[in-house]
């Protein structure tokens, strides 16, 4: 239009750097982070400075523009530091799953190509059997700056054996870094802040990469996903490497919160930082919900005022989010994935709804919602790319576009333009859409059941599963059978009360009747396993379910049940 121009006056690269800045500005005093165990506090203006002389330390050490610089740590109080040092000095992030073993962590270190990493001296072994395989194989390997934060339980420090280039304090604290370092801004919104590897659920960890501006957007909405006024204080029980933590990384940042953080996510743990931190928010796959409801007497504290939990990562089950009501949390479901910086729909919740029943109202959350701001979602035909009806039945994959989709796959052109095609991220998950536009997911491709042609959302069957007061946990995969190709295994872990009352054989029939009652008849699990130690999960709290088909697959088919044939036809 005649007279708009665009200019340095109006125009600026969105990043969420400029939390810091803001922060430190308004809540100088206030405190940024804290560590629960130990009670060490920094105040926003202490992390500012920090994270300064972090940026200038990284700049003297060689580290340039676009370089990736790793992290390999829990969620400590450096993690923090370190979402903003690292980009501050231009360089990209790349927080590593803190519970990967050294030769999953030699491979990714090797792909991202990371100058330096940052290890927590809880994880130094890991780190340097990485680094010698890395060091075996002909390839360079990061300089190592190890993190010597307290520990939990101090007999668990030890002097470090192996190399170490550099001090995490050291860095921070030398004289030759400083608070006044020229900022390196990103002269584009779309340059890159982050490297972020998938779960490796389904498969390899994939990289993902994050724009300064997609980080931007996606912080912001993430705070408006959370409901979070101004200093709210944050429990950390998401693993800070998961999508730099669901964005809340920088996202706590921009209203001047604290973080409160854990090395070990437990039912003391949280009922503990929350009574002693004064906790506003957190969040955390459902297992963490069912840490909290499975809570002994001796574990929990009261809880002196509403705590708000973001859930996501997993399906929660409508049972789980019911208990979470009753102890007084209020959760807020939503659903992404890391190639849409964390959280892409949220459960929007209405105030129509507050009249219905708990169990009905538990029901409409466990639906993944409607897209937030800045993003599109829409559930379609993959091979029409026509949107399924809003019928509640019809189903079709998720998919997703906007200013919150990543960048792309690094280093892999060939899976970015697969998983771009068509104009829209192509999530993998299906779904169904119903008639108020909620999205409901049914369950990944690659884990619905196929039983005589009719498709099996595993779900829903874990969700009858959960509603039963004897589960804990549960988790249903397909098992090949003889007459319908495949059909429902269930895994399932007991409650403690019930696991020790259970008679083997009755518990696994007891629960294949009690599902039989409350689905269609195909849906029920014709195999129904009980495991004393738990699902296998992977560390941001999904269950590996290709390890369960493995196992479900080891066990044989199931023969063909006559009675089963006639009761239904093969379509
Ligand atoms: N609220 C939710 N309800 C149901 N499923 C969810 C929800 N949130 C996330 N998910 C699942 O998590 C997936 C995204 O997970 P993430 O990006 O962490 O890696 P991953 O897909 O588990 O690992 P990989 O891609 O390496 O197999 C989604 O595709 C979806 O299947």
């Amino acid at each position: 239009m005649e007279g708009a121009v665009l200019c340095a006056a109006n125009h600026a690269p969105l990043t969420p750097i400029t939390f810091l800045d803001r922060a430190a500005l308004v809540y100088p005093d206030r405190p940024a982070i804290v560590a629960s165990s130990s009670g060490l506090t920094r105040t926003w203006r202490e992390t500012r400075d920090r994270c300064l002389r972090l940026a200038a330390a990284l700049a003297a050490l060689g580290v340039h523009r676009h370089h990736v610089v790793a992290v390999f740590a829990q969620n400590i109080p450096a993690m923090c530091e370190l979402h903003f040092g690292i980009p501050m000095a231009g360089a990209v992030i790349c927080t590593l799953n803190s519970r990967l073993d050294a030769a999953m962590a030699s491979v990714l270190l090797r792909h991202s190509e990371a100058k330096l990493i940052f290890v927590d001296c809880a994880l130094l072994d890991v780190a340097h059997d990485a680094i010698r395989r890395i060091s075996q194989s002909g390839a360079t390997p990061p300089v190592l700056v190890l993190i010597s934060e307290l520990l939990d339980d101090p007999s668990d420090a030890k002097l470090p054996s192996g190399r170490v280039d550099y001090e995490y304090e050291h860095l921070v604290g030398n004289a030759g870094s400083s608070p006044e370092f020229a900022v390196r801004w990103p002269a584009d919104e779309n340059e890159p802040i982050a490297l972020n590897y998938t779960s490796g659920t389904t498969s390899r960890p994939k990289g993902v990469i994050y724009s300064h501006r997609g980080a931007y957007l996606n912080s912001l909405a993430a705070v408006l996903l959370n409901d979070m006024a101004s200093t709210p204080v944050y429990l950390w029980t998401v693993p800070m490497f998961h999508c730099n933590g669901w964005c809340m990384a920088w996202g706590v940042a921009a209203q001047g919160g604290t973080n409160v953080c854990v090395r070990r996510v437990t039912a003391a743990t949280i009922f503990d930082a929350v009574a002693r931190h004064g906790v506003t928010h957190m969040g955390g796959a459902p297992t963490v919900l069912s840490m909290i409801v499975n809570a002994t007497a001796e574990e929990q504290r009261p809880v002196a005022r509403r705590v708000t939990v973001m859930t996501g990562g997993a399906p929660p089950p409508p049972k789980v989010l019911h208990r979470m009501e009753e102890q007084g949390f209020l959760v807020i479901h939503s659903y992404g994935l890391t190639e849409t910086y964390g959280p892409a729909t949220v459960c929007t919740w209405r105030p129509e709804w507050d009249a219905l029943p708990a169990e009905e109202r538990a029901r409409i959350k466990s639906r993944q919602g409607v897209h937030h701001h800045g993003l599109e979602v829409d559930v379609k035909d993959p091979a029409t790319m026509r949107s399924v009806p809003r019928d509640g039945k019809t189903m079709g994959e998720v998919m997703l576009r906007g200013n919150t989709v990543m960048s792309g796959y690094y280093k892999d052109g060939a899976a970015t333009a697969e998983a771009l095609a068509g104009g829209w991220f192509r999530s993998g998950d299906l779904a169904v859409r119903h008639e108020d536009g909620y999205v409901k997911v049914l369950d990944r491709s690659k884990d619905i059941i196929i039983s005589g042609g009719e498709n099996i959302s595993t779900i829903e069957v874990e969700a009858a599963l959960f509603s039963h007061p004897a589960v804990e946990e549960a988790a249903v995969v397909g098992r090949p059978d003889e007459y319908w190709g495949e059909t429902p295994c269930a895994f399932v872990k007991l409650r403690p009360g019930a696991a020790a009352a259970a008679k083997a054989g009755v518990v696994e029939e007891e629960l294949m009747a009690y599902c039989r009652a409350r689905l269609p008849r195909y849906m029920a699990p014709r195999t129904v396993v009980v495991v004393e130690e738990g699902l296998p999960k992977t560390a941001t709290g999904k269950v590996q379910k290709f390890e369960l088909r493995a196992r479900a697959k080891a066990m044989g088919t199931v023969p063909a049940a006559p009675a089963a044939k006639s009761k239904r036809s093969k379509l």
